[in-house]
């Protein structure tokens, strides 16, 4: 026996849960964070500073972006005895009085939980856990002073966390004029917590600014730590803007979970499902609205199943509908019956919901003009016998939709064997032939079953392809569907929308709602922080996942200064880095999953992270990033943003391979052109020697073996010829600038003379074929001196000789 049961036996039931709901109590958020630190972030003294850092700055970029402002940001980190004491000051639109004990004295406070909208804070728990961190730690409250842009005089507050209440105390609460406070003399907000630290992860803390440099182009931050002599400067880009501003976007139909859809039916005021689509949803209009709705009848009532005219009946169609109507009088009953029969006829198949609006339509004519009075019951009775007469022949209709939704190899009775037991199915079934999808998968199954149990062959795929075609046939109905307030009362109907609402085709969510850095920045971002010989970056267009709009950014860094090795993984969460849980993060699993080989990069073993010299970033840009946790270090592995990310770092990888290639190639021209260089001098001497005819010029023959481009020149008196000979196998346009020291004449027309304080610049730029030779002759002085320059060719592709 347990010692639950046991207690259990002893009191006779009851008296344990009396005993345990004395010690049950709720547990207030903060106290809950106290003890999971690590959840937050928080987990040592080095990782905690980084933590804190991160939340601060993140922060502060938030703040100062909204307000539309450039931030300039310092982080000061200073050493007071065994504890740190970490600074960090924005110039942002800074936090109104009342704020501010919120804000930063308790957990789950925040602006951005329910927006919409790219920002790096999401969960409103960041700079109050750092704060909470710092009190548990030192046991010396936070110090705040923030002036908004409008109020002359800064705030200043000391306070800590209550965690029992999860509420701010305060411990010292002050208005300071311009010159009293610690502040800049402009607005902005400052925090100063000193806590438990060391620098450890100094590592991974100058990696954190140096990365929100590079995603930030147009912010100036600043750090001063002990560990450096001076402060370290990251500038702004010259000329970068703000982030694009973002709005905040309704949720898209494709995301929401079905508890979310329920909550959102139960709180809405609108009224129809149509309305409340449209009210609460983005991309959703009039036309999308009504495909959902159409999809969701499909679901919630079935389809209908239409009937073509049958030809051999006992009764024909007219004479049973004629039967139907007593006491009419005969003209009217036999227009009435006629109409209807022939408007049936002309119609390829009618479902029992069209045959209603026809019945109508022609009985209602049929009053007007003979004055007869057609009731519901006579309406009723003509449409029974109407369907009667449609439903009484399935078989033959089903024969030819069966016959051509099956390949030409099922024999004829197998066709209609599967036919005729359609057709009992329908016959069945719900009187007015309505069926979901599925159960119409079951019509199928259940008659092809029984038609292989009698040695027939009907596989899965001809099955579907038979459910396929009747669907496609079937008409959806046109019933109202339930009011809003009903399906949020039914998971059942609630789910049926829900998948509707999935299945219909809606215009991808609007992207205004994200600000992605952009291919141009994340470039220049990598060129100000990483001294490299090459770059490239990607920006993939906005895709969904979960109803949330995102987009991924990629850029490589390959070469110069980088160090070779493993390739360093720059990752980034709407233009925060992610310092910690490399290995747990979607972005590493897609780098390794990559084949690098293919990219010109070592991979040892063709999988894994890469090694060279290289730099790879990759930014994932959201309305709500997936992180695996509470202290956003990760993303988590969703295959949507993974396909994305894979495809953001291929296009920026398929550069660097041409690039690489490139090089590769020009290396080996280069160690070519030095060999022959070499040999071919020797050979021309020789050659001289042996036949005692002067030495060859070998320029012209060394552009040819290499097949490079040649520039030539050949002075006659005054008059001065430069070739282009392109001996490669494409067209080449080298951009000559011949320097002279006296005034050119006699140029032809495409060339140009700048005369610049003594010397004439001449510009040529001519196209040549691969195989072609391109002439430019001018006459000038003949002591002249030249001076040629080429752009536009390779310098490993170029031979010149012409000074
Ligand atoms: N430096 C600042 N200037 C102006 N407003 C600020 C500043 N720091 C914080 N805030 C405000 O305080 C709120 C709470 O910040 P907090 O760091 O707790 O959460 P968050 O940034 O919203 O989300 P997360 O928990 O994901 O970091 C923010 O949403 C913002 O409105």
């Amino acid at each position: 026996m347990t010692s639950i049961q046991s207690t259990l036996g002893e009191e006779e039931g009851g008296g344990i849960a009396e005993e345990l709901a004395e010690g049950q109590r709720a547990i207030s958020i903060a106290e809950f964070f106290e003890k999971n630190k690590h959840m937050l972030g928080f987990d040592s003294g080095a990782r905690g500073l980084v933590t804190a850092v991160k939340e601060a700055v993140d922060n502060a970029l938030d703040a100062t972006e909204e307000a539309g402002i450039k931030p300039d940001i310092s982080i000061e980190i200073r050493e007071s005895g065994d504890y740190y004491t970490l600074i960090v000051e924005d110039n942002g639109p800074g936090i109104t009085r009342e704020q501010i004990p919120k804000v930063f004295g308790k957990l789950l406070y925040g602006s951005r939980f329910h927006a919409r909208e790219q920002s790096r804070g999401q969960q409103g728990i960041g700079i109050s856990a750092a704060v909470l961190y710092s009190q548990l730690t030192s046991g010396k409250p936070a110090k705040i002073t923030s002036r908004t842009q409008r109020s002359e005089r800064a705030q200043y507050f000391e306070l800590i966390i209550d965690t029992d209440t999860n509420e701010p105390e305060i411990q010292v609460e002050e208005e300071r004029a311009p010159g009293e406070s610690d502040l800049s003399p402009t607005h902005g907000t400052r925090i100063e917590m000193e806590m438990e630290a060391n620098m450890r992860a100094r590592q991974q803390l100058h990696d954190y600014v140096k990365h929100t440099a590079v995603v930030n182009p147009h912010a100036r931050l600043v750090l001063s730590e002990p560990g450096l002599d001076e402060p370290r400067h990251y500038e702004r880009v010259e000329g970068a803007g703000l982030p694009a501003e973002t709005e905040e976007i309704r949720p898209h139909p494709h995301g929401v979970e079905l508890g979310t859809l329920i909550k959102m039916l139960a709180a809405t005021e609108s009224y129809s499902v149509s309305g409340f689509l449209q009210e609460e949803f983005t991309r959703v209009g009039a036309k999308t609205s009504k495909k959902v709705l159409d999809s969701f009848r499909d679901r919630h009532f079935g389809r209908e199943m239409g009937w073509a005219v049958p030809q051999n009946t006992e009764t024909p169609l007219g004479t049973a509908v004629e039967n139907a109507v007593v006491n009419k009088g005969a003209d009217a009953t036999e227009a009435f019956a006629g109409r209807v029969s022939n408007t049936l006829s002309s119609r390829e198949r009618t479902t029992h919901s069209e045959l209603r609006d026809i019945v109508d339509t022609v009985a209602d004519d049929v009053e007007e003009e003979f004055e007869a009075n057609f009731g519901d019951t006579v309406r009723e009775n003509a449409v029974e016998a109407a369907w009667t007469v449609l439903t009484s022949d399935r078989a033959t209709d089903l024969y030819s939709l069966v016959d051509d939704a099956t390949s030409t190899r099922k024999d004829d009775a197998t066709v209609s064997g599967l036919a005729d037991r359609l057709a009992d199915k329908f016959d069945e079934g719900d009187v007015l032939n309505r069926v979901t999808r599925a159960e119409l998968r079951g019509y199928v199954d259940r008659s092809a079953d029984r038609l292989v149990s009698e040695d027939v062959s009907f596989g899965d795929t001809a099955r579907e392809n038979v459910a396929d075609a009747l669907w496609e046939t079937m008409r959806t109905v046109p019933d109202d569907v339930p009011k809003v307030k009903e399906i949020a009362g039914d998971r059942d109907v609630a789910s049926e929308l829900l998948e509707a609402m999935r299945e219909t085709d809606i215009l991808a969510p609007p992207t205004n709602c994200l600000s992605p850095i952009t291919a141009e920045l994340v470039e220049a971002g990598l060129r100000k922080e990483f001294d490299a010989d090459f770059y490239a970056a990607a920006t993939r267009d906005a895709e969904v996942h979960g109803g949330d709009p995102f987009i991924v950014e990629a850029g490589i860094a390959y070469g110069g200064e980088l160090q070779d090795g493993t390739v360093d993984l720059l990752r980034f969460a709407n233009r925060v880095p992610l310092v910690y849980q490399r290995g747990a993060c979607a972005t590493t699993d897609v780098v390794k999953s990559i084949g690098w080989r293919n990219y010109g990069l070592d991979q040892p073993g063709g999988s894994g992270m890469p090694n060279g010299p290289a730099v790879i970033m990759i930014h994932v840009a959201s309305t709500n990033v997936p992180f695996t946790s509470e202290s956003k270090d990760a993303l988590a592995n969703i295959p949507e943003i993974e396909d994305e990310i894979e495809l953001a770092i291929r296009e920026a990888a398929r550069e660097l391979k041409s690039y690489l290639n490139k090089r590769r190639s020009m290396q080996k021209r280069r160690k070519k052109q030095d060999v022959l260089g070499r040999i071919l001098p020797e050979m021309a001497d020789k050659l001289s020697e042996v036949t005692g005819r002067p030495r060859p010029n070998i320029d012209g023959a060394l552009a040819r073996i290499m097949n490079n481009v040649s520039v030539e020149r050949e002075v006659d008196g005054d008059t001065v010829t430069l070739t282009v000979e392109n001996h490669s196998d494409r067209s080449e346009n080298p951009e000559i600038t011949d320097i002279v020291s006296s005034e050119p004449s006699d140029l032809p027309e495409d060339a140009s003379v700048v005369d610049l304080d003594g010397e004439w610049f001449i510009s040529w730029e001519p196209s040549v074929p691969a195989g072609e030779s391109a002439e430019l002759t001018y006459t000038i002085a003949d002591d002249a001196t030249f001076d040629v320059d080429v752009d536009g060719v390779e310098a490993e592709k170029l031979t010149i000789d012409a000074d």
